[in-house]
């Protein structure tokens, strides 16, 4: 098993994308502590880690809450006996047009997407090397980094920022033998892509489910992404087939995006 014995933290792991890393990690080998703002299904999440035969610790906590994050950290390092890598998963969507965005809509997703990043690259890399760990960094980015949306032009400036805050985290640490990489996925079925779509129907008038399979239509592939296929790119980045490799971005989109 590629990370037999390590020991991960994944944000944003009570659904969607984050709680299948948190699965396909546990299957690899690794103890995980699932965090996540709403504490109502980590204990789900946390009983399927347990039944790979691997440790489990819940963290409700808000990623865009400096302290909360470092306490994190702590209590992964206290309760699972290290933490290895990092995987910053959690995020919001914002769905309208730029000329109608209001200053608490930035905040807010600004400080999920982008803070919450930041404060976890942070907590991560200071657990690090306190303890002399060559620890993984792996950060949720987007096809939205690589290319900007219509109607989706902060979340897309917040993306695009996880790529920078990656690429300047990876220099800053790699003295250190630490890697820090980002997964770029395109369009995944979870809740967040029926939130998006529901919000297009109701700012366009579009049919419920027609800017999903607009979305899926355009992917080369010819199928949406699946949280596994995401999650096997993450548990590669921070497997051993990935250690001459960081500060990177990488697109796994079934070919939507092209750079
Ligand atoms: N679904 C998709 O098509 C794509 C998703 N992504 C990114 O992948 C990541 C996961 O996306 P999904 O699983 O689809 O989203 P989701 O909305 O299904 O799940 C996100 C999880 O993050 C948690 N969360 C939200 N705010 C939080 C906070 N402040 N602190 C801690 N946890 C918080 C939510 O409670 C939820 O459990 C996000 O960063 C998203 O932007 C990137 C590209 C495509
Ligand atoms: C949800 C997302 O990241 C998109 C639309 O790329």
């Amino acid at each position: 098993m590629s990370i037999d014995g390590q020991v991960a933290l994944v944000t944003g792991a009570g659904r969607g994308i984050g709680r299948a890393i948190a699965l396909r990690l546990a299957r690899d080998g690794a103890d995980v502590a699932v965090l996540d703002v709403h504490a109502d299904t980590l204990d789900a999440v946390a009983a399927e880690v347990r039944a790979l035969g691997r440790r489990a610790v819940t963290v409700t906590a808000d990623v865009g809450d400096r302290g909360q994050v470092h306490d994190a950290v702590d209590r992964t390092v206290a309760e699972l006996g290290g933490l290895d890598v990092m995987v910053n998963n959690a995020g919001i969507a914002l769905v309208g047009p730029l000329s109608e965005t209001t200053e608490d809509q930035v905040a807010r997703i600004w400080r999920v997407n982008v803070d919450g990043v930041l404060w976890g690259i942070q907590a991560a890399a200071a657990s690090f090397l306190a303890r002399g760990v060559r620890g993984r960094i792996v950060n949720a980015s987007s096809i939205a980094g690589h290319d900007g949306f219509e109607m989706l032009g902060v979340y897309s400036a917040t993306k695009f920022a996880v790529r920078g805050l990656t690429q300047a985290a990876a220099k800053e640490y790699a003295s250190a033998g630490i890697t820090v990489n980002a997964y770029c996925p395109g369009v995944v079925g979870t809740d967040m892509w029926v939130e998006i779509d529901q919000r297009f129907a109701d700012l366009t008038g579009a049919p419920r489910g027609a800017t999903y399979e607009k979305f899926v239509g355009g992917i080369a592939l010819g199928r949406a992404e699946t949280p596994e296929d995401v999650a096997g790119y993450v548990s590669f980045l921070a497997g051993p087939d990935a250690a001459y490799m960081t500060g990177q971005s990488g697109l796994i989109d079934g070919g939507l995006v092209y750079r």
